[in-house]
């Protein structure tokens, strides 16, 4: 469903922050993605969501090579991905459960179809007092708990998470864990990104290492 051969990224002129990078990912896997600061990471997770071009090397996303796909058949397929971003992307204007609703509402969903399964959700992640916030007045943990509950409500194909677990407490974060876990078992592949070795251990799915721009472990 992913596959990545050779690709080597930069950020406008300046080195490739991505060298050479081969992986594939299928259907119903999970993958944990690990590496020191600054080798990459983030930059393997924008090419994945398609919020980036690679400077070379081939991408294919659902069987679609991303180089001769039409610019206006991206956002179809950014639809099949939930991605939580490290600075969360929470829209202050929307309460947290509009938020969390948000890719049931643009995927066409009627609110009564779903306005339950949204609470329950939101109960899960311990924010069933705060669902008619606005994201301002969230703590950086709840903040987190919204941007995940965003990502997983539509049960999306592929899940991308950039340290999802780093501002929660742990007991939250396991808690958090089981609700990937589950999203995986019901057929997301994910992939998450993180320094939590622990999280790694309790889950003891297969690691992507990345060290200084190139991919060197994949087991
Ligand atoms: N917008 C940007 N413009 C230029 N360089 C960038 C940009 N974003 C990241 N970089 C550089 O790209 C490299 C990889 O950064 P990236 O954020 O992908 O690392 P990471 O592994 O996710 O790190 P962390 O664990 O700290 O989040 C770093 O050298 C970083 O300085």
């Amino acid at each position: 469903m992913v596959r990545f051969e050779n690709v080597g990224m930069r950020y406008g002129m300046g080195p490739e922050v991505l060298r050479d990078v081969s992986f594939h990912l299928e259907p119903g896997s999970f993958h944990f993605l690990t590496g020191p600061s600054g080798a990459g990471k983030t930059s393997l997770l924008k090419l994945m969501f398609l919020a980036h071009k690679p400077s070379r090397g081939l991408i294919s996303m659902f069987g679609h090579d991303i180089a001769t796909t039409d610019r206006k058949d991206l956002p179809s397929l950014r639809r099949r991905i939930g991605i939580v971003f490290q600075e969360f992307r929470l829209l202050d204007h929307l309460t947290t459960y509009e938020n969390i609703a948000l890719p049931l509402k643009v995927a066409g969903r009627e609110e009564a179809s779903y306005r339950a399964d949204v609470r329950e959700l939101l109960a899960w992640v311990g924010l069933g007092e705060r669902m008619d916030a606005k994201p301002p007045t969230l703590s950086g943990g709840e903040k987190q708990r919204a941007a995940i509950a965003r990502a997983v409500v539509a049960q999306p194909e592929l899940l991308l998470a950039d340290e999802p677990t780093g501002s929660v407490d742990p007991e939250m974060g396991q808690r958090l864990m089981r609700l990937f876990v589950e999203l995986n078992r019901l057929g997301t592949s994910i992939l998450f990104a993180t320094h939590d070795h622990s999280l790694v251990e309790q889950v003891g799915a297969p690691v992507l290492l990345i060290q200084n721009g190139e991919l060197v472990y994949h087991g």
